[in-house]
């Protein structure tokens, strides 16, 4: 079998045209494998179903508990891999493999043990099972939940141990009690609809999440302060992601109700575990129950929190029911397979997804769709982009986890030459991918995105409008992103139907975003942008330039745009770096300043 990224990228592209490929689609895949038997390595345990699967159709080695140096000995003999969360697929392997390696598949929904970027520049498609362990972790959650309120693994062991201790261990009511979810996505929700059987109030802090969606379930979307002082239970269901990692810290811990509870079956990186370890010392948290750790597997000696009586633990054992890996094994296998025929399927997490030709044509619009995206995104008052107005850190009260978020809509507006005629299938998945991205495990590409977005709750309208030129010359005119319900955390950016708005174009090949709000602005979609709402007056550009300077942050560009004289401005400040907290402080002092705001990376740098 001849392999290359773009003849596979042309296959993917061509499958994802048509709609009705799944017959095709399987014919197709019969005949790469009539040709070739492909190897296929499992390093850790998989269900039976799975690997009965994948015999069919392909050469199956399993080795479980390899060193990595034992794995990068073998990886450049097989052409794809399959692991669960034990095995790390570093750079050094996807380098092993010599190019061999074309597929992996993470038997499970988290894809932090494997290296993305590595693999990418590998050209190895990396898939995973996102759907199938949903309710197992969930169920665990709830199982870890009961297990701590009723200190069931201490009472077990106290019998074990030959000792009837009926005093030692007086649990703690759930009924009437409120339990905070943090991350309603697919686990979180499930852990809510169950806690809600068991007789508990559910608030949950999800920035992202839609609030209709929530409300049918009966569950109130708070902010993470609310959430942080309104709950008993505290129980943990987001990604690990740079805005997540050490979320759960000393400040965080401090705002809880004085014997709160946490549970996390998520990632361990979410909860800075010295400051946890504080907490359960001076009884601010009364318990603590742990399915993942910052290290796994952690060191045992002395383990500062594995140890003590108030903490309970389970080895990463969320998605571990025979169920579930029955369920993940073949919703790999599948994806593997497919992929090893060189199709892609909806569980791709780092495909290349259109053909050479087609992305040279629309890469700078893809660029722009993207960074309207993440800008719109960046907007909202509390996603991940930094804030100036509440001076609070990534996480303080009034920061990107002050308010209570939530945005249902998403409108897209192409004006271009091509009118109804542009396919507008990469440019909306792109804009959705800029928009859920930071906010989700699952990578967004143009064959998952719709569904990504429609499992959010969130609505997408497309409006094509025929724009004067040349169609053959000029793609998109113009193109705008306005995003429905969202509080914003710059009400500059809020047009007058009361949606956070971003328009852009591209100009000599270079994407620029042309209005934010009612104001027309010009600044390219890269990097890092201060912006500030102004009355339109002397002096402000000076001080608010020199409190930079002070600051030591390099300015890249600077524009300004008003709407009347004598009315308001907007300036936008192209940063190198960010500046402190303080500096933005002052900065919201100078004299007629209304607001400031950052948003960081509209676009990543090396696009
Ligand atoms: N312990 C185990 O064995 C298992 C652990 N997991 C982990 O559980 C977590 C959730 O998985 P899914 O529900 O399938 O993912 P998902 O992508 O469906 O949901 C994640 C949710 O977190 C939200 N989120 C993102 N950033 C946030 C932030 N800063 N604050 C609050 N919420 C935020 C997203 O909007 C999304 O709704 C993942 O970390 C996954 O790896 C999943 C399965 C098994
Ligand atoms: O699917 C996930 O994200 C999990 O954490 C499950 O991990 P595992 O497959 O049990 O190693």
């Amino acid at each position: 079998m001849a392999w290359s990224l773009a003849d596979r990228a042309v296959r993917r592209s061509a499958a994802a045209r048509r709609p009705a490929a799944g017959r095709r689609c399987c014919a197709r895949v019969e005949a790469v494998y009539a040709t070739h038997r492909p190897t296929v390595l499992v390093t850790e345990k998989l269900g039976d179903a799975g690997l009965d699967r994948l015999r069919l159709t392909c050469n199956v080695e399993t080795a479980y508990g390899m060193t990595q140096e034992q794995l990068c000995a073998k990886v450049s003999l097989v052409d794809a891999l399959i692991v669960r969360s034990g095995t790390k697929v570093t750079r050094a392997v996807f380098e092993a493999s010599h190019g061999r390696l074309k597929v992996v598949g993470r038997a499970g929904m988290g894809v932090d043990n494997v290296d993305l970027a590595a693999a990418t520049e590998a050209g190895c498609l990396v898939v995973n099972a996102p759907t199938a362990n949903t309710v197992a972790a969930a169920e665990h959650g709830i199982a870890l939940l009961c297990a701590m309120a009723r200190n069931i693994p201490q009472a077990d062991a106290c019998m074990k141990g030959g000792r009837w201790e009926r005093g030692a261990y007086v649990g703690t009511s759930l009924t009437g009690k409120t339990i905070a979810v943090y991350g309603f996505g697919k686990v979180g929700s499930e852990v809510s609809r169950r806690a809600r059987g068991l007789g508990l109030s559910v608030v949950a802090y999800d920035p992202y999440a839609s609030a209709e969606k929530a409300a049918a379930q009966g569950v109130q979307l708070v902010t993470f302060d609310e959430a942080l002082q309104v709950a008993d239970f505290h129980t943990l269901h987001m990604p690990l992601t740079p805005g997540t990692k050490g979320l759960f810290s000393d400040s965080a811990f401090a705002r809880m109700k004085r014997g709160a509870r946490i549970i996390n079956v998520a990632r361990g990186g979410v909860i800075d575990e010295a400051a946890l370890l504080r907490a359960l010392e001076s009884k601010q948290v009364a318990q603590a129950a742990l399915d993942v750790f910052l290290d796994e597997p952690p060191t045992f000696d002395n383990h500062p929190l594995i140890h003590r009586p108030d903490v309970i633990c389970t080895p990463h054992l969320g998605a571990s029911t025979t169920e579930a890996q029955e369920g993940v094994a073949l919703e790999v296998v599948e994806a593997v397979v497919d992929a090893l025929a060189g199709n892609l399927s909806v569980n791709a997490v780092n495909a290349p997804m259109v053909p050479a030709e087609i992305l040279r044509e629309l890469q700078p619009y893809i660029v722009l769709a993207e960074g309207l995206g993440r800008a719109a995104v960046g907007l909202v008052s509390n996603s991940s982009s930094g804030s100036a107005a509440g001076g609070g850190g990534p996480h303080g009260g009034s920061g990107p986890h002050g308010g209570k978020g939530g945005f249902g809509d998403i409108a897209i507006t192409y004006s271009s030459p091509r009118g109804d005629d542009l396919d507008t299938r990469l440019l909306r998945a792109m804009v959705i991918k800029g928009v859920l991205e930071e906010t989700t495990t699952s990578k967004v590409n143009l064959v998952n995105a719709d569904l990504l977005a429609r499992n959010r709750g969130l609505r997408i309208t497309e409006v094509s409008i025929r724009a004067g030129g040349d169609g053959a010359a000029e793609v998109l005119t113009s193109m705008s992103v306005a995003l429905g319900t969202a509080d914003s955390k710059f009400s500059g950016a809020v047009d007058r139907t009361n949606r956070i708005y971003v328009e852009g174009r591209v100009v000599g090949g270079t994407p620029f975003l042309t209005k934010i709000g009612n104001f027309d602005v010009e600044l390219a979609v890269q990097g890092s942008v201060m912006l500030t709402r102004q009355r339109d007056q002397p002096g402000i550009v000076g001080g608010v330039g020199m409190l930079l300077s002070r600051d030591s942050v390099n300015i890249s560009f600077m524009t300004v745009s008003r709407t009347a004289k004598d009315g308001e401005a907007i300036m936008a400040i192209g940063i190198d770096s960010e500046p402190s907290a303080a500096t933005l402080e002052e900065i919201t002092r100078v004299k007629g300043v209304i607001e400031v705001t950052i948003f960081k990376e509209v676009v990543p740098p090396q696009r």
